[in-house]
């Protein structure tokens, strides 16, 4: 049993287990007609209100990548964009990024297709098997761990380095999975050229520490929610990846912690999210910041994304190789600020704790 604030009493883990035992997670209770949110999901006022929300005109910053591999002087002034959106913000979106218009939308539509299927068929990749199993489609990855549910559900597709057997993707949004992770792979490459000429490393230096090697998607689905106020789509938390490419619809909702301040990260259609993640922030010996952002729910309409992570999921990929601060990045006056890692332990570490807006990286620090 579990005291909460206004002295009520009630059963969380019971709570959260027959949620996980549903298997139809979040969606499956709006169908179900409910129209106050249960209480797994209450988010504690003072942690939703704790930074206020930027004025309107405040945004991420917009990097236009057409002509950086034609034109010397439009890519090392994209370079000097992309260094201070990470060093400052640690998101920008990009626009002129080389996916076509139509794939994304076929990809989020493919998300919300998997997602509003029929739920017998969905429940068969349902699991929290994340070590063994390439799809994973559940509730909050982190439901047991952290301290409030998200009013969300996510099927997760790992893509690389090992290419899915068609087979095993949901039929539903397959071959639009394929298509779209291939792209995202071909963009995560100019990418981190880009980010190793930022740092002022040789163009293929990250790649060649093996950063892009692992890609996985995870489809996001967020139901209407009538009682938006009170909880979160996304609780408050930084990523576990290299880097993060994330593809949302025209709803909104998605906010980046800039100048403790929420700032509203605004869609564009066709344009991208690209964000550092804590592994980056990691080898960059804090040069570029995996900064906190969150998802606010809303009652207008289900939301939908679709984030692909550049970083490794599975054993054995993710087993032995050991991250630091780059080596070409440390001095006497600049030394290194986190131990060395392996994924699989960061990520360990990162499942552990569960999303509650503090950084897993704070325990890799000298
Ligand atoms: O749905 C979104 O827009 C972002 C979700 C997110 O931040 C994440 O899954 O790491
Ligand atoms: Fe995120």
């Amino acid at each position: 049993m579990v005291i909460t604030n206004a002295a009520e009493v009630y059963d969380r883990q019971s709570e959260l287990k027959a949620l996980d035992e549903s298997k139809t997670g979040v969606k499956g209770l709006v169908d179900a007609g409910l129209v106050k949110i249960p209480r797994i999901f209450i988010h504690e006022q003072h942690r939703r209100n704790k930074y206020s929300r930027a004025e309107a005109k405040s945004s991420i910053p917009l990097v236009d990548l057409r002509g950086i591999d034609e034109d010397a002087n439009v890519r090392s002034r994209v370079i000097d964009q992309v260094r201070s959106a990470c060093e400052k913000w640690g998101f920008f979106q990009v626009v002129n990024h080389g996916i076509p218009v139509n794939v994304l939308d076929e990809m989020l539509y493919g998300v919300r297709g998997f997602h509003e299927q029929d739920p017998e068929v969905k429940k068969q990749f349902y699991t929290r098997d994340f070590t063994n199993r390439k799809v994973i489609y559940n509730t909050n990855f982190d439901l047991y761990q952290a301290p409030s549910t998200q009013w969300r559900d996510t099927v997760t597709c790992v893509v690389a380095p090992q290419r899915p057997d068609p087979e095993e993707l949901p039929a539903i949004c397959r071959e639009i999975i394929l298509d779209y992770t291939v792209r995202v792979m071909n963009l995560g490459h100019v990418l981190f050229q880009l980010l190793s000429e930022a740092l002022g490393l040789n163009l293929n230096h990250i790649k060649d520490m093996g950063c892009t090697e692992g890609l996985y998607l995870q489809g996001q689905y967020y139901p209407a929610c009538p009682e938006p106020e009170l909880t979160l789509g996304t609780s408050e938390h930084a990523d576990s990846s290299f880097l993060t490419v994330l593809l949302q619809d025209q709803l909104g909702g998605l906010q980046v912690l800039h100048e403790n301040q929420w700032v509203d990260v605004a869609p564009i259609h066709g344009a991208l999210v690209i964000n550092v993640g804590d592994l980056l922030q990691l080898i960059s010996n804090d040069k570029f910041v995996s900064v906190i952002h969150r998802v606010l729910a809303n009652n207008l309409a289900p939301r939908v994304s679709a984030a692909c992570f550049f970083r490794t999921q599975l054993p054995p990929e993710n087993s032995s190789r050991v991250y630091g601060p780059i080596m070409e990045l440390i001095s006497e006056t600049n030394p290194p600020v986190y131990k060395e890692t392996t994924v699989k332990d960061y990520v360990a570490q990162f499942f552990k704790k569960g999303l509650d807006g503090v950084s897993a990286l704070e325990y890799l620090k000298l």
